[in-house]
């Protein structure tokens, strides 16, 4: 039971209920599907649905008191109006587990690609070195070591806090959404390290503009804490502009880049075979091995070295860690066939990713690139073209297949597919909308030499049924390979 007062610490709201001072909180829930008696109900105007249409609901369920933003008078209960309940929430609920990221070591993660690389890279790297470690983000949350799904890359500011407030962990790694700074899902919540890893073409069906995307993703870094630093790739152009208004405001921020003036200095980047660079940092150059493929693999290595090493963890330590990465599930990951060929399960859904997977198989002698991959329905479909494009341009054959189709009806995505093949495409590619058929063909045709890299599912399992009784990339490759 808490105080409504101390759960309303900082909020600004206005109520006609006299006696907030004796009104005592069981639980706080934004769902009224999940509402316990005396619990506090948030109504927040969502995307699908408007939480205010479901206070009654809360009511009848034993709702001790609501919050909402609209004018509401004559309630059987206590109603206390606020300017935008999705981001009182988030105060709320850090008020409510007695603000649980004040007492960890946060690390948060942004940029359109390579959060969850570097997340677990960091992750591993700690774990190492005898730390312990919470991890939030798109493939699970693992919390004291017990791991669950999750729904969303950053969860909503209720459930972060309350895995905040069970984690006994030393550390918690945070990945942030551009969704989730924007919902102010991370609300309330302070980081004492915060990294910046790349940014290009991604959810402009969400964000009118890069331009706002950037400034989105840049919010992250206003939740540092006091002598909290900033880490930032510079080798794009979104992070340079942090990193230069970054030490304008005088954050103490770390570049990580080719250029000679980064703080962080990769020099000899070998991304062949067993991958390594040279990192210089105040005089010093240490060599590490990254045994994840592909340049931008390199990077997330470098980001994660450095954020171990302003950590304070040494850096034979750091070094060893990278080395023996085990990987992670569906990205770039490698299935060796019998015949000499060689398939790819990698979660890229950007042109910026096709690119660093297409041309890591490229610089590792791939004889043929054989790219399956498909179009997100109810997402961005203005990066379409370009993927396409670049795919008809890198590959030596292309199968453009199902993704998830999000409810768009399965016969108007194959017929965008089809739209897009013929205006964008070339010769080298077919539409076959069974994904695993898809797969299936390129296994069944593939020679020596092949590598057939499957996109945008990763990890993920299929929202749909296909012909073959599978449900992820990975057992369909399995089932082919047996
Ligand atoms: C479009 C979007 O971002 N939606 C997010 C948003 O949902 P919402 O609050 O708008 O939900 P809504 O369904 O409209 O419901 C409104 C309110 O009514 C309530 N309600 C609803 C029904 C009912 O019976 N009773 C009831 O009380 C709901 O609990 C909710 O509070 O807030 C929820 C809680 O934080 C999120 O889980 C949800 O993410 C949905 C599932 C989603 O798919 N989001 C994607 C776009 C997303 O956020 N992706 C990013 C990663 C992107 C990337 O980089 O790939 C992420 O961080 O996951
Ligand atoms: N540093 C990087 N630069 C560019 N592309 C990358 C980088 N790291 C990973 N990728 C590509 O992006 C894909 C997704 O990687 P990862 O899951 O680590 O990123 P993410 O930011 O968590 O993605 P999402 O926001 O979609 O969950 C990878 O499979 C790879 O193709």
């Amino acid at each position: 039971m808490m105080n409504i007062l101390r759960i309303l610490k900082n909020v600004a709201y206005k109520t006609d209920y006299n006696n907030l001072d004796t009104l005592e909180i069981k639980e706080i829930t934004e769902s009224s599907t999940n509402m316990k008696e005396g619990s506090l109900f948030i109504a927040i105007k969502g995307y699908e649905t408007d939480g205010h249409a479901y206070i009654d609901d809360a009511i009848d369920k034993g709702a001790a008191a609501i919050i909402g933003q609209n004018d509401i008078s004559n309630l059987p209960v206590p109603y206390i109006q606020v300017e935008n309940s999705r981001k009182a929430l988030a105060n709320i609920a850090s008020n409510f587990y007695d603000n649980p990221s004040c007492k960890k070591k946060m690390i948060g993660i942004t940029g359109t690609n390579g959060k969850t690389t570097t997340s677990y890279l960091i992750k591993h790297i700690l774990e190492e070195s005898g730390k312990s470690c919470s991890l939030i983000g798109t493939i699970e949350t693992i919390i004291n070591g017990e791991k669950d799904n999750s729904i969303n890359t950053t969860p909503g500011a209720f459930t972060i806090n309350k895995l905040l407030d069970r984690s006994e962990d030393e550390f918690v790694i945070i990945e942030a959404s551009s969704h989730g700074l924007s919902q102010y899902r991370l609300e309330g919540i302070t980081f004492d390290i915060c990294l910046f890893l790349n940014l290009s073409h991604e959810h402009l069906d969400y964000h009118d503009s890069m331009e706002e995307y950037f400034e989105t993703k840049a919010l992250l870094f206003k939740k540092l804490k006091e002598n909290g630093l900033a880490l930032v790739n510079t080798d794009n152009e979104w992070g340079k502009k942090l990193h230069v208004r970054l030490e304008q405001e005088n954050i103490k921020t770390y570049s990580i880049g080719v250029e000679d003036n980064s703080n962080y200095r990769m020099m000899d980047i070998n991304v062949l075979g067993n991958g390594s660079t040279k990192l210089e940092h105040k005089q010093a150059t240490y060599t590490l091995d990254c045994p994840m493929k592909g340049i931008h693999n390199m990077y997330n290595a470098c980001m994660a070295y450095a954020t171990a090493d302003q950590l304070s963890i040494e850096e034979e330590t750091i070094i060893k860690a990278l080395k023996n990465f085990p990987g992670v599930d569906g990205r770039f990951q490698i299935f060796s066939q019998s015949n000499g060929a060689k398939v790819i399960i990698d979660y890229a859904h950007t042109t910026d990713a096709f690119f660093n997977c297409l041309q890591t198989a490229k610089e590792e002698g791939a004889k043929r690139i054989i790219h399956i991959f498909g179009f997100r329905g109810n997402r961005d479909t203005s990066k379409r073209h370009a993927m396409l494009e670049l795919t008809a341009g890198l590959s030596d054959q292309y199968l453009l297949t199902l993704d998830d189709l999000n409810a768009v009806p399965l016969e108007e995505m194959i017929e965008t597919l089809e739209e897009i093949h013929d205006a964008i495409g070339n010769d080298k590619g077919v539409v076959i909308p069974d994904r695993t058929l898809a797969i299936q063909e390129a296994m069944q045709n593939s020679i020596a030499g092949d590598w057939i890299i499957i996109t945008g599912k990763g990890h993920e399992s299929y929202q749909q049924a296909f012909a073959l009784p599978t449900m992820t990339d990975k057992e369909t490759v399995e089932y082919l390979s047996q």
